[in-house]
């Protein structure tokens, strides 16, 4: 089976072309073995790309741990990327079907390769019952919990998949590592949560470090920065649009008042191509 591997912001997965591709087993279970950095291709998850009816292509996403998720924003810019650059559809705006919906992605082209690519995200979705979360029976907005004997403030957000933003002084390893996991996977997310560590550094630029439901720290998450764009706009903190840093690279955010949809702007790189032996 080949294979394609890409990132966004250093968020990588491997991507598979299901327009041409079989897959050798079940996704949830090759999800876990081409996501293996040691005895595997390496990744923070895999990533189908297949036919759709209502839109250019369809994106399916799982994570490291073999679990689906709603939407991916790294990936859907790599997907779109992907799409164009190898000739599915050569056009600089694509509609690519994804478990949040069908969303439209504007690619810039340089060349003849797409290079920098703006998703509309979409709405937010801030009802505990969207999230989903038990924390409360209204949206958690510097909401305070306790976790594992700490009292934090979070902002839960979803943008098809669940977030918990909390701002913090600083994002040490302590705070993301240690408390990530315990956010991950307690019982008041009863579908588990990404989880988004922030530092704001003025009102138009803030850092973000992730914990990622399923994959653990990653190096970006797009549909993390969204929740964050949000959160900080909800929480007083900034402005609705700003500029993010992540580990592995920058994202810009807007979160558009007159419609309510956020839109992201990043790169997509493709790294190398490979074969999976079946
Ligand atoms: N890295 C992805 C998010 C993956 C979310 C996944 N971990 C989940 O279970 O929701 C992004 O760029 O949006």
């Amino acid at each position: 089976m080949r294979f394609t591997k890409m990132h966004g912001a250093g968020n990588d997965y491997v991507y598979v072309n299901c327009f041409a591709e079989k897959l050798p087993e079940p996704a949830p279970e090759l999800a876990i073995k081409v996501s293996d950095r040691r005895f595997g291709v390496g990744g923070d998850g895999l990533i189908l790309i297949e036919p759709s009816d209502v839109a250019d292509a369809r994106m399916r996403m799982f994570n490291a741990d073999g679990s689906e998720a709603e939407m991916c924003g790294n990936g859907i810019r790599c997907v779109a990327k992907f799409v164009h650059d190898h000739g599915i559809c050569q056009r600089d705006s694509l509609r690519i079907e994804t478990g949040n919906g069908v969303l439209e992605l504007k690619l810039q082209i340089n060349g003849e390769k797409a290079e920098l690519i703006t998703v509309d995200m979409g709405i937010p979705k801030l009802l505990p019952a969207e999230i989903p979360t038990t924390l409360s029976d209204k949206p958690l907005v510097n909401f305070p919990v306790e976790f594992g004997g700490m009292e934090l403030r979070v902002t839960t957000v979803s943008m098809g998949n669940p977030h918990c933003v909390v701002f913090v002084p600083e994002a040490t390893d302590a705070l993301v590592l240690g408390l990530g996991p315990q956010i991950e996977s307690d019982p008041r997310f009863p579908k588990r949560t990404n989880v988004e560590f922030v530092e704001i550094v003025s009102r138009t630029e803030l850092k973000q470090r992730t914990w990622e439901r399923g994959s653990g720290e990653t190096w970006a998450c797009g549909t993390g920065a969204s929740a964050v764009c949000v959160a900080a706009v909800l929480t007083g903190q900034a402005e609705r649009e700003v500029l993010i840093h992540l580990t592995g690279g920058d994202l810009r955010l807007r979160w558009d008042e007159a419609t309510e949809h956020v839109f992201m702007t990043g790169g997509a790189v493709e790294v190398f191509q490979g074969v999976w032996p079946t």
